[in-house]
């Protein structure tokens, strides 16, 4: 009896060591932990000073970590590792009738947020921002599908023609970047509200810049080889000349180049007053010749005897060289149309011809690019959009996002009602987005795209595209972010 006593007792104090020793080991893992982390912390906390050390006395430094040196290596061979900033959130989530380019669907809707992995505060990286109405947007086709790419491309307005692929906005190309000039609607937060997009929804965004015409438009560029100058002289050197007969570098890059005017010869000289931009020069012509520019003068023939008079805006004019491009009408003449409104306004301009074929490069919006003629001659011409009665009653249906009532309405998630919605599928469908295989080989075929929370169903005939129906998407199915 007392033996099984002293039995029991023995192993009860052995339960209570071990429960002691239990308790013992989870103070020393837990002192372990902490030790571990003040470690990390510690290390961490160095690793950024040697960092720091580094970059501050000497960028050969052999204080800098090896991950800094090699990502400098990097840097030098042209390889970087890419974060994305973001993912698009836009009204479209395929890329079958997502808009081959921002301007063919203004109301195309879209928002970026800043993730938090890349900043801290994100917000902060886009104070100033709402500034800007338009923002560049750095993205990478991620639903190519595959990484192959070609030299040459077949862009489906082109309608089978192939080109170099650097001479088209292809998405399949050696690095698989987008570039797409984006409307900045309003910045709330870390969260940038754009439209006139042409991404679909989970696209990662690399790179998010100001859009500044100043910088980005050739229209208001001011370093413009003077070659491209007809006005009879050729300028010494490549500078143009100031007002003082001198040439300087800073004229080039401040305002002062709207004193450009060809004062070695008098005749020549345009009186253009400082602080009117060239660009706005309504003198300024372009010749039928890849970035030739006329500069029409007092002295020309048509004009000699023409007093110096109000001209008509250069935009003006443009607008009109653009109505008389699209119009296509072989007899009228940029010459004879303006001339004709400027018939008691100044001189006329010199006719020019028009444009032979949609090879032949043509004029940008900026009056010193030039684009390649079949942007806006392709041989595959812009279609008549349509609905049918049943799909515009279809899409009045849909209600705008804030629109909360009633309940048991569609209702889109970025578009801002039906009317919004109709110009973004017009958009859409008169740009024809069917590819070349599907326009020569399925002409009958249903064409079906996803448009914000709406399914679209339309088909083509010859010139126009019509709406079928336009049904709310299949739940399960909506968007992704
Ligand atoms: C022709 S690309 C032009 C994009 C951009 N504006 C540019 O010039 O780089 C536009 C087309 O790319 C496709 N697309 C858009 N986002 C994409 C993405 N994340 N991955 C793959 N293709 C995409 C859509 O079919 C859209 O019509």
């Amino acid at each position: 009896m007392s033996a099984s006593c002293n039995c029991t007792e023995h192993v009860n104090k052995l339960h209570q060591q071990i429960s002691v020793m239990r308790k013992e080991i989870k103070n020393l893992r837990q002192l372990l932990d902490s030790a571990v982390r003040s470690h990390r912390k510690h290390m961490t906390s160095l690793q950024s000073a040697l960092t720091h050390l580094g970059q501050s006395r000497s960028p050969k430094s052999q204080l800098r970590p090896q991950a800094d040196i090699e990502t400098q290596n990097s840097l030098e061979k042209g390889t970087i590792q890419t974060v994305p900033i973001g993912y698009i959130s836009s009204c479209f989530s395929v890329k079958n009738g997502t808009p081959r380019q921002p301007t063919i669907c203004g109301p195309s809707r879209a928002t970026l947020q800043i993730q938090q992995s890349v900043f801290n505060n994100p917000e902060h990286s886009l104070v100033g921002l709402d500034n800007y109405s338009h923002v560049w947007v750095v993205f990478l086709f991620h639903k190519n599908g595959h990484l192959s790419y070609k030299a040459k491309v077949k862009p489906p307005r082109l309608n089978g023609q192939r080109v170099g692929v650097y001479s088209t906005r292809s998405p399949h190309r050696p690095n698989a970047l987008g570039l797409t000039l984006a409307k900045l609607d309003r910045v709330t937060g870390d969260t940038l509200h754009l439209s006139e997009i042409d991404m679909i929804a989970g696209t990662p965004v690399l790179d998010i810049k100001p859009y500044i015409s100043d910088y980005d438009s050739p229209h208001s560029r001011l370093d413009i080889d003077t070659d491209t100058y007809d006005c009879g002289v050729q300028p010494e050197g490549t500078n143009v000349p100031s007002e003082e007969g001198t040439t300087s570098v800073e004229s080039l890059h401040s305002d002062s180049i709207a004193s450009f005017s060809c004062t070695d010869d008098p005749q020549l000289d345009l009186g253009v007053e400082r602080g009117n931009s060239h660009r706005t020069d309504p003198r300024i012509f372009h010749s039928k010749d890849k970035s030739k520019v006329h500069i029409h003068r007092p002295g020309d023939a048509s004009s000699s005897s023409a007093p110096k008079a109000p001209f008509k805006d250069l935009t003006t004019v443009l607008g009109e060289l653009k109505a008389y491009i699209s119009q296509g009408d072989d007899h009228l003449t940029l010459g004879s149309s303006v001339g004709k409104s400027q018939a008691s306004d100044g001189p006329k301009a010199k006719p020019l011809e028009p444009v032979e074929d949609s090879a032949r490069p043509c004029y940008g919006q900026e009056a010193y690019s030039t684009i390649a003629g079949w942007i806006r001659e392709p041989p595959v011409t812009n279609l008549e959009v349509r609905f049918t009665p049943h799909a515009e009653r279809e899409l009045g249906q849909f209600l705008a996002p804030i629109n909360a009532e009633p309940r048991d309405r569609p209702r889109f998630r970025f578009l801002r009602g039906p009317k919004e919605a109709a110009a973004a599928i017009k958009g859409v469908l008169s740009a024809d987005p069917r590819s070349v295989y599907r326009r020569s080989r399925c002409k009958d075929r249903l064409f079906f795209f996803t448009l914000d929370t709406a399914d679209i169903t339309c088909w083509f005939g010859q010139g126009f595209a019509e709406v079928l129906r336009v049904r709310p998407v299949a739940v399960g199915t909506e968007l992704a972010s």
